[in-house]
């Protein structure tokens, strides 16, 4: 009896949503973002985190077509669109400053990319619905953006931008101008309106770890126009494979280490640690504050000095002067022994630590 291998159809393979290929961005001679290669799926959202001026919103401009890579290419669905204007690309764009039409109501700004494209009316209409129940803004149709709170304007921005059902949606920063408690609501909305879109690439800048944790399927952390780290978010943020990751993605104690099988050397002990992204060499033990405890010196933990005690009310913060030079934060709760600043300690490191590379 003969087998026969069956040829997966090219189509079978469905090209990413979104792809950067090698996009380099450069202003004169300043890098904007460096040989950038990622893609992002159908259904997909990907964060771009990173600190101020590390290329992020390059990155997403290249996608929107408001900056022209010096170098690669950008991918729509498998389509190279780098030399596309933007409006040929069908991408939804929302920034930071709402950029709502002042003088439209917002019925009018949510229908403007319709009748752009000469949609007909009552289909207009019907989207124009639709798009308002969706963002919970139905009541608000007939007013003007400056009768709307940052919050209120900021759903109409994202209306607009998704009325026209774009398979792509780019949010740079959509909750900056936004004060703490309208964030943590918006924050909330995104992801239930992330439920309702499920086949929709989206792209979300932000330097705001936490907007990254709950929004994003997969976090790319950028540092200096490059990308230095990328992958699931949880993945990410219990085993950072570098020591930049680590420390953006939740804050972690660094301690200078030798990466051994299973863990690694700090001064003259040995550390087990859950995983280790360095097989040997210098790498550094990422652990997080509430992961260490602080106990009197014995012959386990790594033996140091208290240097400061900081009550937080649900607990304390200690700092930690390490013997092999580093200095420690570790969050402790209200009920341990809490040693005094001056005094000697050991600082004892959870089975959660992680060896991580040293630069990115
Ligand atoms: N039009 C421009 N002309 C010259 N330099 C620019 C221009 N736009 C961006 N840059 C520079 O490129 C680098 C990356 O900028 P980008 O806006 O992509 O960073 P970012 O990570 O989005 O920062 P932020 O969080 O502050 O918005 C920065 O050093 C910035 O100063």
């Amino acid at each position: 009896m003969t087998s026969t291998l069956t040829p997966v159809p090219a189509t079978a393979v469905e090209a990413p949503a979104i792809g950067w290929d090698g996009v380099s961005v450069r202003y004169g001679d300043a890098h904007a973002l460096r040989d950038l290669t990622l893609d992002v799926a159908r259904g997909e959202t990907v964060a771009l985190l990173g600190p101020s001026g590390s290329g992020k919103s390059t990155a997403l401009k290249a996608v929107a077509g408001f900056v022209r890579p010096t170098s690669g290419r950008v991918l729509l669905g498998g389509r190279d669109v780098t030399g596309e204007p933007p409006h040929r690309r069908g991408v939804g764009v929302v920034v930071q400053s709402y950029a709502l039409f002042p003088h439209m109501k917002v019925e009018d700004n949510v229908a403007f990319g319709l009748r752009a494209r000469r949609l007909p009316r009552a289909e207009v209409a019907a989207r124009v619905t639709e798009m308002l129940a969706m963002v919970g803004m139905t009541a608000h149709r007939g007013k003007l953006p400056r009768e709307l709170s940052g919050g209120q304007q900021q759903r109409i921005a994202i209306a607009r931008a998704l009325a026209i059902r774009p398979p792509v949606l780019l949010l740079d920063e959509p909750l900056s101008a936004l004060d703490a408690r309208l964030r943590q609501d918006m924050l909330d909305e995104l992801r239930r309106l992330r439920g309702e879109l499920p086949d929709t690439a989206i792209v979300y800048v932000t330097h705001d770890q936490t907007e990254a944790l709950v929004l994003a399927d997969r976090i790319a952390i950028m540092r200096d126009a490059r990308l230095v780290d990328v992958g699931p978010a949880d993945e990410l943020y219990h085993r950072p494979p570098s020591a930049f990751t680590a420390e953006f993605l939740g804050g972690a104690n660094l301690i200078p280490a030798e990466a051994v099988a299973g863990g690694a050397r700090v001064g003259d002990r040995t550390v087990p640690a859950a995983h280790s992204a360095v097989a040997s060499g210098p790498a550094l033990l990422c652990v997080r504050p509430h992961a260490l405890t602080v106990e009197v010196p014995g012959p386990d933990g790594l033996p140091g000095r208290v240097t400061a005690v900081q009550w937080r009310g649900s607990g304390y913060r200690l700092e930690v002067a390490l013997d092999c030079g580093a200095t420690v934060s570790a969050d402790l709760p209200a009920l341990t022994g809490v040693p005094a600043a001056g005094e000697p300690a050991a600082v004892r490191v959870g089975a959660a630590c992680v060896v991580a590379r040293e630069e990115p």
